[in-house]
């Protein structure tokens, strides 16, 4: 679990995080969603410690992150894995070099077991006959499954994702978020992702984070986004009438479905 309490980040005299407290639970896709310049990456900087807060503490399962040094924020970076837009693969090093260098850097393994560990997360992300491919030589969503394995190459307890999706079609988009939502679920990893795609929002968020101007505006699951009644929520994310009647066909769907009616009965619905 990553707690996030009253988090202030300015520059200069602008203020770009005011006060946002929220949890990033394990085991769940933690969504970060909000319009352009809302503080989603500065949020997100400020959790992993790229950006140092002005206040507020960071708590990584209950240790306080923020008022850590580099020292001992050691052991909890190596339990980060990232992965951030473009992938950031080394274009100089093979699909299997890229998934073997934090292991060559950070473990004790030998090269035979990082080798066992670098193929068991290449086949978890389904990757077929592209060890010895270089970056430039595959497909984007081949790319992004690449930098999911050498995000969790390490076996790490909470993963990064900033916007997962970007440069893919909307098909290849879907794979790569139930790929991250299904390592997250099987490693019980906490994820926090990043994003603008509103399929990932319908799709994978367990749990969303709503920024607006600085501040946390809404959080739910996407499920409480079908009933939000946020105004501010409902016009970022329903803009267009053709979201509206997809907001308006799955209230529709949910209400006509028995076990979510149960559940909502028996109060297992925030
Ligand atoms: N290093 C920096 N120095 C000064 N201002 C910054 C810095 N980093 C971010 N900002 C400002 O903080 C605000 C929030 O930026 P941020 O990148 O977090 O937005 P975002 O919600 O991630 O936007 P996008 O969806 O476009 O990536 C913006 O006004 C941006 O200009």
């Amino acid at each position: 679990m990553i707690e996030l309490k009253n988090i202030r980040k300015s520059f200069g005299d602008k203020e770009i995080l005011k006060d946002v407290s929220a949890n990033m639970e394990p085991g769940k896709t933690n969504l970060i969603i909000g319009a352009s310049g809302s503080g989603k990456t500065v949020l997100m900087k400020c959790m992993v410690g790229l950006m140092k807060v002005d206040s507020g503490t960071v708590l990584y399962n209950g240790q306080d992150f923020t008022a850590m040094d580099d020292h001992e924020k050691k052991p909890i970076r190596q339990e980060i894995g990232m992965l951030f837009q473009g992938s950031a693969l080394f274009d100089s090093m093979t699909v299997e070099q890229n998934i073997m260098f934090p292991l060559d850097m950070f473990s004790s393994m030998s090269y035979r077991e990082r080798r066992k560990r670098m193929q068991e997360c290449l086949d978890r992300v389904e990757l077929k006959d592209a060890n010895k491919k270089f970056p430039a030589e595959i497909s984007g969503g081949m790319k992004k499954r690449v930098g999911i394995a050498r995000a969790i190459v390490l076996n790490p307890k909470y993963l990064f994702v900033d916007e997962p999706n970007s440069g893919l079609d909307p098909q290849t988009s879907l794979i790569i978020d139930k790929l991250i939502k299904d390592i997250t679920v099987e490693y019980n990893i906490t994820t926090v992702v990043n994003t603008h795609d509103m399929n990932t929002v319908m799709e994978s968020g367990d749990h969303i984070i709503y920024m607006h101007q600085g501040k946390k505006q809404w959080e739910g699951s996407n499920e409480d986004i079908i009933f939000s009644e946020d105004k501010l929520l409902n016009d970022f994310i329903f803009a267009s009438e053709f979201f509206q009647d997809i907001k308006e066909m799955r209230k529709l769907e949910m209400f006509r479905d028995k076990n979510w009616r149960a559940k909502q009965a028996g109060g297992g619905n925030k």
